[in-house]
């Protein structure tokens, strides 16, 4: 076969489907489905994946592939399916489905250079320029603008004596290390040591290292244990005994450290009540979804694991996921503790470099499991046995740009493949999920209570507002300090959670109420007090805090929100003696400081542990009897229907991190609004009920679960043409769908405006809508196509964040 269909990488509407390439003839029976190539396209050479072989095509005038840049596919068959079906349903161009399954590194980076188009030119070019290209030299084009040649070289372009052509580059190379071997036989290395005179000792304690051990080894080891010198090895070398040779080595992120082996625990009757389907499932191989839904600390984890070693000794792969933030060491410990070098790790921590390898352990089969966030969907096992979807209710699993997947259904379409077993665990399961489990599509396994029955801990909320009427300023209620203070006099630890998603530090006018906003998004900039600035979290834009308000002129402008450094702040001087350890994005911001942190914390060298959403998940540290969540609210109010579970959700993890082994546990909530029944319930710790309440109010509003979503969301920078084309696509879907369906918009999106774009939506609410996909690809098809009207047409065919 000596063509090949290629999908390219230029994700535009008219180049979203396969072009055929020849094969030129010295890679054909080499190139297959699934490998990278680089191909030309109009005056580029770019990379795209091939898709597909055959003999013939319609183009009678086909160009030749110019390389492969694999040696063997990237995207095994059921992978190049799976990206069809991304394509179909998150209406994403196929490159990026392609592209979202392969570790950035994979990605290519394209550069710009200029070169000779011809012979002649090398002559015909002005001397200032022939130096550039003796010897068939290429100029880089970034550097020939820094070198202000810029436009010279242009203008030779134009006269066809250069030519530009883009080079792609892969983003990061194998790794390599010098490794030095004998190249003789032991009794030669023997002959020879005899014939080194006594005065070369050096030389003569690598021989009897290589006596002792006849192996390869890493150079560098050698020279450090041997305390010896490059130059000794090159002596040898020369003599003929030892070779040194490259050989690729992995970037282990977890290189210098040791995991304490960890045997399976004996299950209690609980947890062999919930293992018992999935170790069926995964015997009889048979595609099913369990929700595993048991409170915080009931021994999921080990459930985990237990059906893992099922799927191991099956001689299959284990695929688990867990969000990002609960991609602590600690959870990793647990799995690597397991299962040892089995295990590979991939998550955003990781440099581009470290996941590669970690990507290739995978593709190569030498590990059997891996543990990562939400792209690790997309390991390239081929015999997958088990998928785990830890807090599977976490939105981070939800990916909010092109392809927009969302890794739950990934998991139950490999799933389905690979006949075996989804499990999704939760202690506060999607809404969802749970509504999934009661109508016997998943089925439900519960752990109801802790390990050895412990309690959960006990909650108390304690109304802000009460607190400042009866005088007390302070972010402490006093309840909340004097649990403090107790637990400081008890030698046990505590827990401040600082909830910031949906509430940021901002600054404020104090007399006429004036927010700094970001001059292109209509959202306020962020305050950051490292360096004084302002930020926009949207653009980027920055801006220092003003000396007066440029309303009302008052010097009282400043910011307002409690960030953690307030806090820890506050805790100083009102609990001076206690030690504390801050977590957030600027403590935690350099490689291993989570880490480091927290085992600190473990070790009890702070009574404190002060955090956003980062501590709010999978710590399970003994000494912790008081968590304090400082302002429960904050999340309440963000424009999201799932607000109120959110809410929920989060103020039951948190309090799950108390009292877990023997010592009890207690939790204050501290909230303007006790009332809300997301705060009372999770105050009782009490899903099944925070469950009904809230499918009656989705039920009443047409929301998920009982109801699907899209979302359309157009940009442009003028607000008329906005609205005018949003109008529009809503009366097209008007018309294309049934009258069961709800069509809301045009409307302003809850973020208006956004780097100087103005954002108008349209949401659909509906049941089933069989003419609703071709729909939306026909408003997709229409705008993408029509790059001249600069607007901007987003669709999210199932919208987690309605931003
Ligand atoms: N069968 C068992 N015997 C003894 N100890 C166990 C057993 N199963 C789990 N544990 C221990 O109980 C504690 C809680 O279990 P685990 O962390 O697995 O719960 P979890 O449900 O995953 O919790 P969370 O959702 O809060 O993270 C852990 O310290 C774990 O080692
Ligand atoms: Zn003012
Ligand atoms: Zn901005």
């Amino acid at each position: 076969m000596e063509i090949a269909s290629v999908i390219v990488d230029v994700p535009t509407k008219q180049t979203d489907r396969a072009f055929d390439y020849l094969i030129p003839e010295q890679w054909r029976g080499t190139i297959q489905p699934g490998m990278r190539v680089i191909v030309p396209f109009g005056p580029r050479h770019i990379q795209g994946f091939v898709v597909g072989l055959k003999t013939e095509s319609e183009v009678k005038k086909l160009r030749e592939i110019i390389e492969p840049m694999d040696l063997k596919p990237v995207l095994n068959q059921e992978l190049l399916e799976l990206g069809n079906w991304l394509t179909e349903n998150t209406l994403c161009f196929k490159i990026f489905a392609f592209q979202v399954m392969l570790p950035a590194a994979l990605k290519a980076k394209y550069e710009k250079k200029v070169r000779l188009a011809n012979r002649r030119a090398a002559i015909e070019l002005p001397s200032k320029l022939q130096a550039f290209f003796e010897n068939d030299g290429e100029l880089d084009w970034e550097e020939a603008l820094k070198m202000g040649i810029g436009p010279m070289l242009q203008r030779e372009a134009a006269n066809g004596h250069l030519e530009v052509v883009y080079v792609v580059k892969e983003r990061v190379r194998k790794k390599h290390r010098k490794f030095v071997r004998p190249t003789v036989s032991q009794n030669e290395l023997k002959e020879a040591l005899q014939s080194i005179p006594s005065k070369a000792e050096k030389q003569r304690q690598v021989l009897q290292y290589f006596l002792r051990h006849f192996n390869e080894v890493e150079l560098k080891t050698l020279i450090d244990e041997l305390k010896t010198s490059g130059s000794t090895i090159k002596a040898l070398v020369e003599r003929g005994l030892l070779a040194e040779f490259d050989k690729e080595v992995y970037r282990d992120p977890f290189e210098h450290r040791k995991f304490e082996r960890t045997k399976p625990l004996p299950l209690t009757d609980a947890q062999v009540q919930a293992i018992g389907p999935i170790l069926q499932s995964i015997e009889q191989g048979q595609h099913e979804v369990f929700l595993l839904y048991g409170v915080t600390g009931s021994g999921k984890t080990e459930i985990y694991l237990q059906s893992i070693q099922e799927v191991i000794e099956k001689g299959q792969e284990a695929i688990v996921l867990v969000p990002e933030i609960a991609l602590t060491p600690q959870m990793v410990h647990r799995f690597k503790g397991r299962f040892g070098d089995l295990v590979a790790v991939l998550h955003s921590g990781l440099s581009a470099g470290e996941k590669y390898d970690e990507w290739r352990k995978i593709q190569r089969k030498e590990v059997k499991v891996v543990v990562g966030a939400r792209s690790a969907i997309f390991a390239p096992f081929e015999n997958i046995g088990i998928i785990i979807i830890d807090e599977e209710h976490e939105t981070s699993y939800k990916q909010e740009e092109m392809p927009r997947y969302h890794a739950r259904d990934v998991a139950i379409e490999r799933a389905k493949t690979y006949n075996c077993p989804v499990v999704l665990g939760s202690a506060t399961p999607s809404l969802e999920s749970f509504a999934r489990a009661q109508k016997k599509v998943y089925q439900l396994l519960s752990l109801p209570n802790r390990m050895n029955n412990q309690e959960l801990p006990a909650v108390e909320i304690i109304d802000m507002r009460e607190e400042l009427r009866d005088g007390n300023r302070s972010m402490f209620s006093r309840k909340l300090f004097e649990l403090l203070q107790d637990r400081l006099e008890k030698k046990q630890q505590a827990v401040l959670f600082l909830n910031k998603r949906g509430h940021s530090s901002f600054v404020m006018c104090r007399d006429c109420g004036y927010v700094v906003n970001c001059p292109n998004c209509d959202i306020s900039l962020t305050y950051h007090r490292v360096n004084e600035q302002m930020k926009c979290h949207y653009c980027g834009y920055e801006s220092y805090v003003p000396k007066n308000c440029p309303e009302c002129n008052s010097e009282y402008i400043r910011y307002f929100g409690t960030g953690t450094q307030k806090v820890e702040e506050e805790l100083g001087k009102i609990l001076p003696e206690a030690r504390v350890i801050r977590m957030d994005v600027d403590t935690t911001g350099r490689k291993g400081a989570h880490e480091r942190l927290l085992s600190d914390f473990k070790d009890g060298k702070a009574d404190i542990l002060l955090g956003t959403q980062m501590i709010a998940k999978g710590l399970d540290f003994p000494n912790i009897t008081l968590v304090g969540v400082l302002s429960a609210d904050t999340m309440l109010h963000i424009p999201d229907f799932r607000a109120s579970e959110k809410t929920f959700q989060l103020l039951t993890q948190v309090s799950g991190r108390a009292g877990r082994h023997q010592l009890p546990g207690e939790v204050v909530i501290q909230t303007y609004t006790p009332e809300h029944y997301s705060i009372e319930l999770a105050g009782r710790q009490d899903f099944d009920l925070f469950y009904q309440r809230e499918m009656l109010i989705r039920k009443l509003h047409h929301y998920p679960p009982f109801y699907y979503l899209a979302l359309i969301t157009v940009s442009h920078e003028n607000l008329i043409n906005v609205v005018s084309a949003t109008e529009k696509m809503v009366n097209y879907v008007r018309s294309q769908v049934s009258d069961k369906a709800v069509v809301l918009g045009p409307a302003a999106s809850s973020i208006p405006r956004i780097n100087n774009r103005y954002r108008y939506q349209c949401l659909i609410k509906y049941k089933r809508e069989p003419n609703l996909t071709q729909t939306l690809k026909t408003i997709l098809d229409q705008y993408q196509k029509d790059t001249k009207s600069g607007l901007q047409v987003s669709i999210d065919a199932n919208p987690v964040i309605l931003m």
